[in-house]
């Protein structure tokens, strides 16, 4: 019996339509951006030249699985289109990202990206971030101390853990918390405030990065623009 894709699926899938040979593209983490991952897999083995750049040991393993040639960020010296799923994303397209622990690099990729394309499911659009907690990645010598601070400003966090209870580690060997804030009132001012204390090396609010969003909805793929390429 056929079943039917799934929304991730529908969404990931079909922004594969915007890579084309020459390209230099960024590969996001998730269970969304997999599907196009797997789609570019067979794309590649079908003859298409690209050269992607990773943003976690998790994609990298899988790319390179599916034979698909990878490049450090630092060799290239532009991304033409970087591919990435979100947590949370809001009509400004302000989203939450780091839920799998990729926020870092995944920023980093973004910020050197001509045009970011967001694959979501309906689930994932939001009119107001902040449901979705909002990772934020520390470096381990100062995480008590960012937590205090945190919690002084009446911000509720937690450590993230693994499956073995120990804190979970980011490929660059940081700690996350976790912030609960039910909801963001001003994303801007929030993510000014946290790049301004140390220990914070990154958090997964991302302003004015994305261009553009496909949402699997249902069997079918909305795609909603924003603004112009970098
Ligand atoms: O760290 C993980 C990334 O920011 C993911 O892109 C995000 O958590 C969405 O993942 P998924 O597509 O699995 O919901």
């Amino acid at each position: 019996m056929k079943h039917s894709k799934s929304e991730k699926q529908i969404a990931g899938e079909k922004a594969t339509d915007y890579i084309k040979d020459g390209m230099v593209v960024g590969l996001g983490t998730g269970s969304t951006v997999y599907y196009t991952i797997k789609r570019l897999g067979t794309l590649v083995k079908k003859g298409l030249k690209i050269e992607a750049v990773s943003t976690s040991s998790a994609t990298t393993k899988l790319a390179k699985s599916l034979g698909i040639p990878l490049v450090s960020a630092n060799d290239v010296s532009r991304i033409d289109v970087t591919i990435d799923g979100a947590d949370e994303i809001d009509p400004r397209f302000y989203a939450i990202k780091g839920g799998g622990g990729a926020l870092l690099y995944e920023k980093i990729v973004a910020t050197i990206s001509r045009k970011v394309i967001c694959v979501v499911d309906s689930t994932k659009l939001t009119n107001q971030i902040g449901r979705f907690p909002l990772p934020v990645e520390v470096v381990p010598f100062a995480y008590k101390h960012v937590l205090k601070k945190l919690a002084k400003n009446g911000l509720e966090a937690t450590l993230r853990l693994n499956e073995d209870k120990k804190p979970y580690l980011t490929d660059e060997k940081n700690m996350i918390l976790d912030l609960r804030l039910g909801r963001i009132e001003s994303p801007t001012e929030l993510a000014d405030w946290l790049n301004g204390i140390p220990g914070i090396v990154e958090h997964g609010l991302f302003i004015d990065l994305i261009n553009e969003v496909m949402v699997g909805e249902k069997n079918l793929c909305k795609i909603l623009k924003r603004k112009q390429d970098r």
